[in-house]
């Protein structure tokens, strides 16, 4: 195996470089590098794996020619900044680092908080310009004081309880926090407009989707409580900075501290330079101990997937854990030969793909081998398909996916069945792996079979009559087209008949014609795996 290259096109951690180099991976750590597309575009076809921050955009451009590019991993949360569906198109998987600076960035919305209710940054300045102002500054007491956090994950969840140990009373909004754990982490689960009325303080941790985009926007922020502070330390287009700007200008909110903006690097905008606007550059996560923690999270992960297919915290496919990777590896090639069996057979619409696990292959992960069998299924008809893709692909084109998992009922450890229904056939094909890791097929429209996958394969149906296998052989033979296996399988005697021959070679257009003319024959269909 060749060494993979990883690129670090942001400010990681040197952390970061270590590993990838201690784990084998050739790394080239350019950190400005990720502020120049035009040259990222240039070279990202000579990598593996890109490791970034947040300078880095990941655009569909970009990634258009990224090649060899297997990974992506953000050194950090939020994935904004990268193109999921071109990654996804493209078979990249998009890896993140879900906790490792979530401690940071609560404590930096705490810090914006504080630094607002005592005017820490005005005051500041003011006193070292050699002011003095000791009666402009007056501040207000946090104790007692209601804070509102908008979406309650890992760090609103942080917050909250930092909040709390300043004796804060917190009521959360958050449609996907469950009672129970409102009750867990000591929040008042509200609904929005109960937050807006009661909060004396208003952080927002939720990320930037088209539900939050603007949560808090002219409207909401009307709804609340004269005197309300504003802490955004999640991303900019939560709150709309105009609307905020007006009601600062009017007096109705008291204070904002905004770490990140509509637009970054945020050179200029409509809160700077506001008397009560505390700002700072996106470093909610910029602490040493979490871009460590991220830095090395990332470059595990990446060497992991890189090296051993184990995948963690990615955001487009499901995680496999390196135990897990060798032994699902076999399975996956099965899966998605199967799946190309099935699809290099079917010329009309699939209107639903059933795939059955039984046996120990269904206490595997089965996500991975469904998308493994779709993109099998999926590749002959459309080509540019893979496992990354394929699942999303299947639901853009309408397809039923259904995974049935069951205990073994066959005389195999594992068998996995892939059942296309057409809009006017259904086929079932079945394999396992044997101890020697090679998939085989076993069962294929009900009629047992053994098989191997070969490279180039003629698939026959035909009727159990005498004579068939005289004249085929002679077909070949004349035709200079060797056989290497041959396999048959019938449901009865007299009744429906397989025939599954590897050759070596591509078959020609006019053997396979010659074929399917046979008089047993009904259909006759090269394959290739
Ligand atoms: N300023 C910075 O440097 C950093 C910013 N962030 C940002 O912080 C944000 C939160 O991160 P985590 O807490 O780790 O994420 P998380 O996924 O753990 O939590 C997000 C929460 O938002 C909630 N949510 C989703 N849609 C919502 C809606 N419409 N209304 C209310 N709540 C909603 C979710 O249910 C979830 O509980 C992300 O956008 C992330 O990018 C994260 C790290 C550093
Ligand atoms: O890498 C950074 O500094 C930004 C972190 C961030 O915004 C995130 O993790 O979502």
């Amino acid at each position: 195996m060749t060494k993979p290259k990883v690129l670090i096109s942001d400010a990681l951690s040197p952390a970061a470089v270590q590993i990838f180099k201690d784990r084998g991976i050739d790394v080239d750590f350019q950190p400005a590098l990720g502020k120049d597309k035009d040259k990222l575009a240039e070279i990202i076809g000579n990598y593996d794996g890109l490791a970034i921050r947040s300078a880095t955009k990941a655009t569909a451009k970009i990634l258009a020619n990224a090649k060899n590019l297997k990974v992506i991993g953000r050194a950090g949360i939020g994935v904004d900044n990268v193109e999921i569906p071109a990654a996804t198109a493209r078979g990249i998987i998009v890896m993140n680092t879900p906790f490792g600076n979530s401690i940071t960035t609560a404590e930096h919305a705490i810090t914006l908080m504080l630094a607002l209710a005592r005017q820490i940054p005005q005051a500041d300045a003011s006193t070292q310009a050699g002011k003095w102002e000791k009666n402009r500054f007056m501040g207000i007491e946090i104790t007692g004081k209601t804070l509102g956090v908008i979406g309650c994950g890992n760090i609103g969840a942080i917050v909250a309880d930092r909040a709390l140990g300043l004796k804060m009373k917190v009521v959360a909004f958050d449609p996907f926090l469950s009672p129970e754990r409102a009750k867990d982490i000591g929040v008042e689960k509200v609904d929005l407009d109960e937050l807006l009325k009661r909060a004396d303080f208003i952080t927002l941790h939720t990320p930037l989707t088209d539900k939050t985009r603007n949560i808090l926007d002219a409207t909401a922020i009307n709804k609340t409580k004269k005197g309300v502070r504003i802490i955004n330390c999640a991303r900019g287009g939560l709150v709309d900075e105009a609307a905020l700007r007006a009601a600062l200008d009017s007096g109705h909110v008291a204070g904002a501290a905004f770490d990140v903006f509509v637009e970054e690097p945020a050179k200029e905008n409509v809160l700077f330079g506001h008397p009560n606007v505390i700002c700072t550059p996106h470093l909610g996560a910029s602490t040493t101990e979490a871009q460590e923690n991220v830095a090395l999270q990332v470059a595990e992960q990446m060497s992991d997937y890189l090296l051993t297919g184990a995948i963690s915290n990615a955001i487009n496919f499901p995680s496999i854990t390196a135990e897990e990777a060798p032994k699902l590896k076999p399975f996956i090639e099965l899966a998605e030969k199967l799946g190309s069996f099935a699809g290099q057979l079917t010329e009309s619409n699939i209107a639903k793909v059933q795939i059955t696990y039984e046996g120990a292959v269904a206490e595997m992960k089965v996500k991975a081998l469904t998308a493994a069998a779709l993109s099998g299924l999926l590749r002959p008809m459309l080509g540019d398909v893979n496992v990354v893709s394929a699942p999303v692909v299947a639901k853009e084109r309408g397809m039923i996916v259904d995974e049935v998992l069951r205990a073994a009922e066959s005389d195999y450890e594992s068998v996995i069945t892939v059942t296309v229904t057409t809009d006017d056939m259904k086929r079932s094909v079945s394999g396992t792996v044997y101890a020697d890791g090679a998939p085989r097929l076993v069962n294929i429209k009900g009629i047992r079979v053994d098989a191997e996958f070969g490279k180039s394969m003629i698939y026959i149906t035909n009727e159990d009559k005498p004579g068939f296998i005289g004249k085929f052989a002679s077909l070949l033979g004349d035709a200079k087209v060797n056989i290497a296996t041959f396999h048959l399988g019938r449901n009865q005697q007299g009744g429906d008949a397989i025939a599954l021959v590897e050759v070596d070679g591509p078959v020609p257009q006019e053997i396979l014609t010659k074929v399917a003319a046979l008089p047993q024959v009904k259909q006759a269909k090269a394959l290739a795996f």
